[in-house]
């Protein structure tokens, strides 16, 4: 029987898609669209973040983690309704089974302030950061937040556009649903952890993430993993310099009638050393109506998915993690079987 191997996500050169070179970016077209179908994870390579922004998110997220317990506790994003600020460690347990995820984390958004439309309407994501005033430089950690979510965002509209070549939709399908777009950035750390303790405990459980694309800034320390449903088994995701870990998430998959996939990841952080890592999230317009997009409708069966906006998507899916809602949804089952077979 021939050996199922064990492939990784591949890496992608971004850079045509800022050149004029119609065979090259068909080449990137191709490449993502393959990417996107059978691992639903790739890294990207040559897109136009600057490396010294990206090493000053880093440098700051470390400063933040840094602080004593009691300081970043007076930020933590449950002291107001925006879902901003700090989560401590073992406050999400993904896989239900272990003494919770070993990572904390300081979520951050777009920076709405309070008359602004969408944050009084209460509309998913909308809302003012928290900015820690104890930290060394305060300003520059605002300023670098604020240039990287906007540097992340266009990125991701970016990415979009490529994305809706390999879906042979028309120019601008996206655009209406990146406008005012939901895009959470997330600073994590992951504590070393207890070597004694590898088989049981998480840096992050397994999961799949909610929105349509997720881009993920990690160090070199390594421990994050995808799901091969060929081999049945979990594949590192080598660390590589300034690059994006990209993966498509839940809307995604149901917005392509599941032609691409929002695929299980976790992180073991067995290196003995900490880890930080920095996702973007991007999860378009609230009030946009995802619906099967137009080449991914079967013939046959038609959309898989009704309609939903992004806003109640996005809102249904925290309910889930967070226990408040009775609804199953795709991908919690296959979800569940891996985490009780590993
Ligand atoms: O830190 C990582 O490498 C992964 C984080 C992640 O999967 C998430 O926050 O959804
Ligand atoms: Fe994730």
């Amino acid at each position: 029987m021939a050996e199922i191997r064990s492939e990784e996500p591949p890496v992608i050169d971004f850079g045509p898609f800022y050149s004029s070179d119609p065979i090259a970016q068909k080449k990137l077209t191709s490449e993502i669209q393959e990417a996107c179908e059978k691992f639903g994870f790739f890294q990207l390579v040559n897109h136009n973040i600057p490396v010294a922004l990206q090493k000053s998110v880093i440098a700051q997220s470390e400063a933040f983690f840094k602080l004593p317990l009691a300081t970043k506790e007076k930020y933590h994003k449950d002291l107001d309704g925006f879902n901003r600020g700090y989560e401590p460690l073992r406050a999400q347990n993904f896989e239900k089974r272990t003494r919770g995820d070993l990572k904390e984390g300081f979520y951050l958004g777009k920076n709405l302030s309070l008359d602004d439309p969408f944050v009084i309407a209460k509309r998913f994501g909308q809302g003012p950061n928290k900015y820690p005033a104890e930290i060394e430089d305060p300003k520059s950690f605002q300023s670098t937040m604020e240039e990287y979510h906007e540097s992340m965002t266009e990125l991701a509209i970016d990415l979009l556009t490529v994305i809706e070549w390999t879906l042979g939709l028309e120019e601008g399908y996206f655009s209406s649903f990146c406008e005012k777009p939901v895009a959470a950035l997330r600073l994590l750390h992951y504590p070393p952890q207890d070597p004694a303790t590898a088989e049981t405990e998480r840096g992050i459980g397994a999961h799949t993430d909610f929105g349509a694309v997720t881009m993920l800034l990690q160090d070199e320390t390594g421990g994050l993993q995808v799901w091969n449903d060929a081999s049945k088994g979990w594949v590192d995701v080598t660390p590589r310099s300034g690059a994006y870990v990209v993966n498509l998430g839940n809307m995604m998959m149901r917005w392509t009638n599941d032609r691409y996939l929002s695929n299980l990841h976790r992180v073991i952080n067995r290196s003995g050393k900490e880890r930080f890592s920095v996702p973007f999230f991007f999860s378009g317009n609230p009030d946009y109506v995802v619906e099967c997009l137009p080449r991914c409708m079967d013939p046959v069966e038609g959309a898989k998915y009704p309609p939903i906006t992004v806003h109640d998507w996005m809102t249904g899916r925290f309910a889930d993690t967070y226990g408040s809602s009775k609804e199953g949804v795709m991908g919690d089952l296959r979800q569940n079987a891996v985490a009780e077979s590993t």
